[in-house]
Formats: C-alpha cells, structure tokens, sequence
C-alpha cells in the first residue's frame, strides 16, 4: 500500500525535550479521538464550528487542507490566554469524485445519489491534518509570539463494488452513513463495499496516523514507543 503525502506550510520542528505540551483535539469525530487513543495518544476533546462550504472551483485538496487548518485555528482561538503551550489539531476527510468533492451527506437522497456515483468506480479519499502552536519569539526585541500550523495531506484510492439501489437504501436505514465522508464507514458495514484500498486506512477512517505521529512528535507529544 502507498498513500501520498505532503508537508506544507513550515517543516516539522525537531523533538522538543521534556514536558510533553497538552494537546487539544479541535474535532467532534469520536473516530478522530479513538484512533489517536489507538496509538496511545491522550487528547481533551474541543470541537470547533466552522463554515465547511467548498469555494466556488475549489480543489477537493485544497478544500480539505483548508479546513483541517481552519478547524485548528478555530481551536486554538478558543484556548484561554494562559494555555499558550498548548498544540491544537484539526482534521478534515472529503472524497474527490471526477473533480467533485463528497463531505457528509445532507439527507437520504443525498446519501444514496453518493453511493450509486461510487458504485464500481475507484475514488479518492483525501485527509488532512493540521497541528497548531505558539511560535516562541527567539529574539528579545521580536513582536510577541504567533501562530505557526504544520499540515500534512494524504490521498488514498478506494475501489468500489457495484451496489444495488435496493442496498443503497438499506445502508442509509442502519444509521451509518449520516455522519461520514462521501456517506459510507469503511471501518464499519461499509466495509462490504470495498474491494481495494490504496493508500493509508487510517486516513480514510478520519486521520492519517502516520504522518499525524510524525507532526506529534516533532512538538514533543508522546506516542506509545516514547
Ligand atoms: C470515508 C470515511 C469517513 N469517515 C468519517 C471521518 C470523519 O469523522 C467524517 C468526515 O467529516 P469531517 O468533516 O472530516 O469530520 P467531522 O465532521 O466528523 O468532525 P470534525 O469536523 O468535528 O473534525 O467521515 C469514516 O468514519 N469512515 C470512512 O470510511
């Protein structure tokens, strides 16, 4: 499997000796804190509300990049003044379909037309995470500390099976689509229409843990080796 990824914004600093910083986790997606648990990551949970309306001719990578990176922003706005060590992060997942992006459903109709666009097809699933801090001053006579956001993208395939209308419906009735990306859960029944992943699952699933411990660490933040 191979999933592509790319740093933008500045470089990941290099790990921060002793204290580990709190990290605030700027999303209501229970499976955003139950993979970052899986990898033995602890986070208090702080969701943000932003606008997450696409621009007109948006890119699907821009968009998400954007969010992920608006959320965390978000996030970080509402820390209170005495909590500047604090690193927030914000998280989005949109499919890209012919240039088309697919975010959450907005109602059944919705969620069906999605899955007969993605039956038998190969779509994109792309992620992205944002990680948000204070950016100490290293000089005495710099203007006080600003914001400094490290964001990382990672696009992976997934192959569908063709679906019937009649399952089409019959998914939707199970509660599951409602809250994901492109109204499917490949981590949950949605699974039986997968018949190829390429790239990173957890990343489909709602954060890419690779590239998300690779951010964490560079701000000090312990996974479960350290
Ligand atoms: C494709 C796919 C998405 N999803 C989920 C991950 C995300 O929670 C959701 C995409 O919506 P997002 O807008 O990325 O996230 P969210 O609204 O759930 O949470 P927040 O904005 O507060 O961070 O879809 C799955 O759980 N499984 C899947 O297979």
């Amino acid at each position: 499997m191979s999933a592509s990824s790319s740093i933008v914004a500045t470089p990941a600093a290099p790990e921060i000796p002793g204290r580990s910083p709190r990290l605030v986790l700027a999303s209501g997606s229970p499976r955003r804190r139950e993979l970052l648990a899986s990898i033995g990551v602890k986070c208090e949970v702080a969701p943000v509300d932003i606008d997450e309306t696409p621009r007109p001719d948006e890119s699907p990578e821009h968009y998400v990049m954007r969010m992920a990176r608006e959320k965390a922003q978000a996030g970080f706005r509402r820390l209170d003044k005495g909590e500047a060590e604090a690193v927030v992060l914000g998280a989005d997942t949109a499919l890209a379909l012919d240039g088309r992006i697919l975010g959450k459903p907005r109602d059944e109709a919705d969620a069906r037309e999605m899955l007969m666009a993605l039956s038998g097809r190969r779509h994109q699933v792309l992620s992205a995470v944002t990680l948000c801090h204070r950016q100490q001053a290293s000089a005495s006579n710099e203007p006080s500390p600003s914001l400094c956001c490290e964001s990382e993208l990672v696009e992976s395939r997934v192959t569908f099976r063709v679906i019937h209308r009649e399952e089409a419906a019959r998914y939707w009735a199970t509660g599951e689509p409602a809250d994901k990306a492109g109204g499917y859960a490949i981590q949950g029944l949605g699974a039986i229409f997968v018949s190829h992943l390429e790239g990173s699952y957890s990343a489909v699933v709602g954060l890419p843990l690779h590239e998300t411990s690779r951010l964490l660490m560079a701000r000090g933040i312990a996974c479960w080796q350290s």
